[in-house]
């Protein structure tokens, strides 16, 4: 396991719950050295004790050597660094498990893209992990499921039957690009909702853009070439209910110290550990522009951030609508747009009958 963090070190103890021996690697000596003498990451899970078949070394060379496979749980942003690193100490052959949701913020790569071309990996070797699966909850043991997602069903299935134990469950699919972008996307709505929780909204607010969020991470997957079904799933709504309804998640937290009036720097400096969603913002967004994909919410939370929008104001989509009413999925409002300029062009074809060609209406 790269990464000895919250969710490096309670996946850690989900394998080894299921029989495994796990190796962690942890960046800071003294970390690693807690884990293997004391069974603890105090700093990341307090109160937890880890099982003895987790030990942690500081020695990337020797976390790897004999691994049968090689999760990797660090920020997105920080990925790349790593591989150079990894790339000559990896065994061959085995499959390369991304825990992470983030994309990278240089090039709106998803963290699966990034392991393959910087550790020159065919993409059948490389899986995901994604579900709603709050760390602390896990290593309390509370039960939960997640998807392993590879282009190969083999792969997801091998990694799957090490990923499971009593208290957590692994279905598998292959469809990578929407078990992912379901995991990074849910982080933006859960920044949405923290802010909104920050200013004080309620029980509507929140429903209002879990659901209308759900839409455009939807929206946003499909145009990636996502199937659907995979955003009503764990990776998607799963992950997005447990992320928005959670104090526990450090996006929501995130966002409810911007909502409580924090600027950006401030609730950067004040979290202590990862907050994806913020990172991933601006190039999902870039991603969402490249292929039309209209995105409200996650453009609120950007203006948010940027301090151009007051977070009391966040949900103007949701209240004023000056445009012609839509039908909920983006599919239903092109259908209505559909008919809308299809009446609109048999008013205007109606209108050069009656006028002789010349508008009544305006100058076109
Ligand atoms: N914590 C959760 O509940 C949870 C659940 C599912 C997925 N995830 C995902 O797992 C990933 C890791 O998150 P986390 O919760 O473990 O974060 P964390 O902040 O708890 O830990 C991050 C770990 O990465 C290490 N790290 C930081 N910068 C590094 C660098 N430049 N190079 C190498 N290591 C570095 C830290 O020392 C730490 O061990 C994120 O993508 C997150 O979205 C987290
Ligand atoms: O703490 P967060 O917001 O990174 O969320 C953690 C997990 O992704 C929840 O599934």
């Amino acid at each position: 396991m790269v990464g000895a963090g919250s969710w490096g070190t309670t996946f850690a103890k989900v394998l080894a719950d299921g029989g495994a021996e796990v190796t962690l690697w942890a960046r800071r000596p003294e970390v690693a050295h807690e884990i293997r003498e004391a069974h603890r990451n105090s700093d990341y899970l307090p109160g937890v004790n880890l099982p003895p078949l987790v030990t942690a070394t500081s020695d990337l060379g020797a976390a790897l050597a004999d691994a049968e496979q090689v999760f990797v749980s660090i920020p997105s942003q920080s990925l790349r660094e790593n591989l150079e690193a990894m790339r000559p100490l990896l065994p061959s052959a085995v499959p390369v498990v991304s825990l992470m949701k983030g994309v990278e913020k240089s090039t709106g790569l998803r963290m699966s893209e990034v392991l393959e071309i910087g550790l020159g990996l065919d993409a059948d070797r490389v899986a995901v992990a994604s579900g709603p699966n709050l760390a602390l909850e896990i290593a309390k043991e509370q039960p939960t499921a997640a998807v392993v997602s590879s282009s190969s069903l083999e792969t997801a299935e091998a990694v799957a039957m090490v990923a499971r134990n009593r208290y957590f469950r692994s279905f598998v699919n292959t469809d990578v690009i929407g078990t992912e972008f379901g995991g990074v996307l849910k982080n933006l709505v859960a920044v949405a909702i923290g802010i909104v929780d920050g200013v004080g909204y309620g029980e509507n607010t929140k429903a209002s853009i879990i659901t209308r969020g759900l839409v455009e991470m939807t929206d946003f997957a499909v145009a990636y070439g996502a199937h659907p079904e995979t955003l009503s799933g764990l990776a998607g709504l799963g992950d997005l209910i447990a992320t928005c309804g959670s104090p526990l998640s450090r996006n929501n937290t995130a966002g409810r110290l911007l909502g409580q009036g924090y600027g950006y720097a401030d609730v950067v400096a004040q979290m202590h550990q990862t907050a994806e969603g913020l990172a991933s913002l601006a190039p999902v967004l870039a991603l969402a522009a490249e292929k039309n994909v209209d995105m409200p919410i996650c453009r609120q939370v950007e203006q948010v951030l940027a301090g151009t929008l007051d977070p009391k104001d966040i949900a103007p989509h949701l209240t004023t609508d000056d445009s012609e009413p839509v039908g909920e999925r983006t599919t239903d409002a092109r259908q209505t747009q559909g008919r809308s300029r299809l009446r609109r062009t048999i008013e205007r074809a109606l209108d050069q009958l009656r006028h002789g060609g010349r508008s009544a209406g305006g100058d076109r």
